[in-house]
């Protein structure tokens, strides 16, 4: 298995560790390959791969498509540093409303899994960030849906600093008004 899978504290959501072939050029790595992922209980296929770049202090989220576009998400750091985060929002979960944080960064090949179910955002902690991440569904706007970020009923730690938050995440709902999954 060229990569290693760790739970984390929030069941579901798992830190992804490729293994890194170092050598005097530089490195190597495998960060996706279908028959791994489906061996360690992953999804084999993702639809759509985003690269969003974002300055410090912004915070995009916290964001999820419904059925029939839910997506699972698998989250890396190229360049800079994030704390990516991930909120249980299965209204018949154990563990509905809790969140999960983890530092995401360049210097560190590990991705963070967030499965179907899940809302996903993160703050910028570098001068600059750009994130790559692979869905398994594509873009259906009329499904995407934003929770607050900072919504008391979640209570998620941010890192302390200025958040920057776009338009349409100020327009963002509260969990408990939110169209949420099952
Ligand atoms: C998400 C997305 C956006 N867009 C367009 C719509 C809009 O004009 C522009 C910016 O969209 P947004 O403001 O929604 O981008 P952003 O706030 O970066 O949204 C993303 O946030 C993170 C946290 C996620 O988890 C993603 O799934 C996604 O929701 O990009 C696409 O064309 N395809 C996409 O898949």
């Amino acid at each position: 298995m060229p990569f290693t899978v760790k739970e984390t504290s929030l069941p579901g959501v798992t830190l992804v560790t490729p293994k890194k072939f170092g050598d005097e050029r530089g490195f190597f790595m495998e960060t996706y390959k279908a028959s791994d992922f489906l061996n360690a209980g992953l999804p084999g296929i993702f639809t759509q791969d985003n690269h969003s770049r974002s300055v410090k202090g912004v915070l995009r989220g916290l964001h999820y498509q419904l059925p029939p576009f839910a997506q699972a998400k698998l989250v890396r750091c190229l360049r800079g540093q994030i704390f990516d985060v991930a909120v249980d929002i299965r209204q018949s979960s154990p563990n509905f409303g809790k969140w999960y944080g983890h530092i995401l960064s360049e210097d560190d090949p590990t991705m963070l899994f967030i499965p179907e179910g899940f809302a996903h955002g993160f703050y910028t902690l570098s001068e600059t960030a750009d994130v790559f991440y692979k869905v398994t569904a594509e873009y259906a706007p009329e499904y995407d849906r934003g929770i607050w970020w900072n919504d008391p009923q979640i209570g998620i730690e941010w890192p302390d600093g200025e958040k920057i938050i776009s338009e349409k995440d100020q327009k963002n709902s509260p969990l408990k008004e939110a169209e949420l999954f099952k």
